[in-house]
């Protein structure tokens, strides 16, 4: 089927329903012009609002068949839409940003199971400018044409990779269903997966949803499709029966079953799935971000603005980072819909976690609320008098590292790891922000952009245009990130790709074909380098000092140079990184509770404080990237 146009849903692909966060919704919301007779006489605009909205949610329960636009705003197209499919994007202009309510049909599917019962949540981020789809298989979005290239490397993220066929949704391991479920919640609801097991078939599975909230919300929409069914006198037993069969789940488990498809277990049998808890929260809809007092602007980066603020409903202090959406002439922007994505996957203590996604006044104002750091370690090294000690560079390591290793074992590259995408709170954790030029991978390795990881912690293997990496390219960052954190000096400052190179060499040495094999015929290593045979590094970082200079032990100085090595084959892996040596060595790693706390500055913005900015010709060459797809230019020397 050919991209773009027409995508290929798979048959049954999204029978049942969705839930969608619905930007449209809030289009029409925010329509003052229209409404402001009517609504001429309210004190506030957010009056207006919530009116208007109550209006909206009122219409928006009354949900059409499949294949049918259940009103006259969005108008499907005329072939039979499976339920749930989303707009190719004819119809509307701008962000759709939705959790979609479509009844479920009283038919029953093919394993005899009324669809009613065949519960299908997942949140959707659509683009009315772009064709977009939800990978309900992957709990993913798929963009574009040329985003699809893309998406098919982003979603093909398990070996062996499968050929995809141009309009087909990828087939690959579910992030939240796979290597992301969380063991305790899956025993926990072992019993009732297994009651529910027997009813599906052998390709489905099982995904629970700890979502009591969701119920009442439920409850409240059966009450209205029911009176709705009564004044049409047409029966809605689907979706009446949907929502009580939601009740039901609860009753028997505080937990809410929903059939995501896809991966199955290794005994051919279902996988009992739980996603992570937050994302009930974008079942209930999206929240506006007025439900935020503004307290002040952290920092604006390469994507977005990040503001620190306050959620008015629970008090709790959130970081608020805004989505860029300015640059993006095609839509919804590619690092964002990355970032959203990985970042609702993932959940671990050492990577930050975002709650939920609202919306502004205007389509294009998403924001993604996270929880708040006090400090980014960049900012804090900066303002800082003394480096950190030893143990408490074991410390955040150890968290570090932990952190990466998480998103290797889960087949996620971040791409970007530097000190001001490390986040430190005052209780001593360590957390990875800004998964924007993240991805995930799969083996075989797939050509892919080399414009990745800001300069000064970019491995060698991309500033030398290597087309396929792999997870040590992270490894390089962490090397350089350590020898920063035990000198407050960045370690290879170099202002442009050679400066770069050449400042490596010189520290490393020259890479050869016995460092580092393979390395003659990487398209950068063409050029003529000076030949720098000494190891300078260790120079840096002294076993005994007196005269100031950072100590680092025999075994602390082993970790950083295998961290540091040439060939990204030989470079140290996250997880024997974790059981090295030097952790275990006095003195040890210093407690969470034991690291120092430090003033929140946040009063000034992080960027505006930074002594030391790192150059960032990545926002260019980013911005390059977007527009030229993943493949890039063919190496920093072509
Ligand atoms: N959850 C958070 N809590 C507090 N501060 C945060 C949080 N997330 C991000 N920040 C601050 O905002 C800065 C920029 O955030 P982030 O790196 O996610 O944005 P970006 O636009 O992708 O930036 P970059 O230009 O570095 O790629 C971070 O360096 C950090 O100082």
């Amino acid at each position: 089927m050919a991209a773009g146009k027409n995508w290929g849903y798979r048959v049954n692909e999204f029978r049942a329903r969705e839930v969608d966060l619905r930007v449209d919704r809030r289009r029409d919301l925010y329509r003052f012009d229209e409404n402001y007779d009517r609504y001429h006489g309210f004190s506030s605009k957010k009056e207006v609002f919530r009116v208007r909205e109550r209006e909206i949610m009122e219409k928006e329960v009354v949900i059409g068949d499949y294949g049918r636009r259940d009103d006259k705003r969005g108008g499907y197209c005329d072939r039979e839409r499976e339920p749930g499919e989303l707009s190719s994007g004819s119809e509307s202009n701008g962000v759709e940003l939705r959790f979609h309510d479509k009844e479920i049909s009283s038919v029953e599917d093919e394993v005899g199971l009324p669809l009613a019962k065949r519960r299908k949540i997942y949140p959707v981020v659509s683009v009315h400018t772009l064709p977009i789809k939800l990978d309900r298989d992957n709990f993913m979005l798929c963009l574009n044409e040329s985003a699809l290239e893309e998406s098919k490397s982003v979603l093909t993220s398990s070996p062996p990779l499968g050929q995809i066929e141009e309009g087909e949704l990828v087939s690959a391991p579910n992030i939240s269903a796979s290597r992301w479920a969380d063991e305790v919640e899956v025993s926990r609801d072992e019993d009732i997966s297994k009651k529910k097991k027997s009813n599906l078939s052998s390709n489905r599975e099982t995904l629970i949803y700890e979502l009591p909230e969701f119920t009442k919300e439920c409850s409240e929409k059966a009450r209205s499709r029911s009176s709705d069914s009564n004044r049409s006198g047409t029966s809605r037993a689907g979706s009446v029966s949907e929502c009580e069969y939601h009740e039901n789940v609860v009753e028997e488990s505080g937990h809410i079953e929903i059939d995501s498809g896809g991966e199955v277990g290794s005994d051919g049998s279902p996988e009992p799935v739980v996603l992570p808890k937050r994302s009930s929260n974008m079942l209930q809809g999206c929240r506006s971000v007025y439900d935020f007092e503004r307290l002040n602007k952290i920092d604006e980066g390469t994507y977005g603005v990040v503001f620190k603020a306050k959620d008015k409903m629970t008090g709790e202090i959130v970081a608020l980072k805004k989505v860029k959406m300015a640059k993006e002439r095609e839509g919804f922007p590619l690092t964002a819909l990355r970032e959203i994505n990985i970042l609702l996957s993932l959940h671990h203590p050492s990577i930050v976690d975002v709650k939920e996604v609202v919306m502004g006044p205007d389509m294009d104002d998403i924001f993604m609320v996270m929880e708040y750091m006090e400090h980014d370690l960049k900012a804090l090294m900066e303002t800082k008098p003394q480096p950190f000690s030893q143990s408490e560079v074991k410390c955040l390591m150890l968290q570090l590292l932990e952190g990466v290793n998480h998103l290797h074992e889960n087949w996620v590259i971040h791409r970007d790891l530097k000190t001001s995408n490390i986040l430190l709170n005052n209780r001593g954790e360590l957390k990875i922000c800004d998964f924007g030029l993240s991805r995930q991978y799969g083996s075989p390795l797939k050509p892919y952009t080399q414009l990745v990881v800001t300069l000064w912690y970019r491995a060698p293997e991309l500033l030398l245009g290597a087309k396929q990496y792999s997870t040590a390219i992270d490894m390089w960052s962490l090397g350089c990130i350590m020898a920063e954190l035990l000198t407050k000096e960045p370690l290879f400052n170099g202002k442009t790709d050679v400066d770069q190179l050449d400042k490596i060499c010189r520290t490393l040495g020259t890479p050869t074909e016995e460092t580092w094999p393979g390395f003659t015929k990487l398209p950068g290593a063409k050029v003529k380098f000076v030949k720098h045979h000494c190891d300078q590094l260790r120079k840096k970082f002294r076993a005994t000092s007196f005269i100031g200079s950072p100590i680092i032990s025999e075994v602390g100085y082993d970790l950083l140079r295998k961290l540091l090595n040439y060939d990204p084959e030989k470079r140290i892996t996250a997880k024997d990184a974790l059981n090295h040596e030097w952790f275990r060595e006095v003195p040890l790693p210093k407690s969470k509770d034991f690291m120092p706390t430090f003033p929140d500055l946040h009063a000034q913005a992080r960027r505006e404080r930074r002594v030391m900015k790192s150059p960032d010709p990545l926002e260019e060459q980013r911005r390059r990237e977007l527009q030229q797809g993943e493949l890039g230019t063919g190496g920093l020397f072509s």
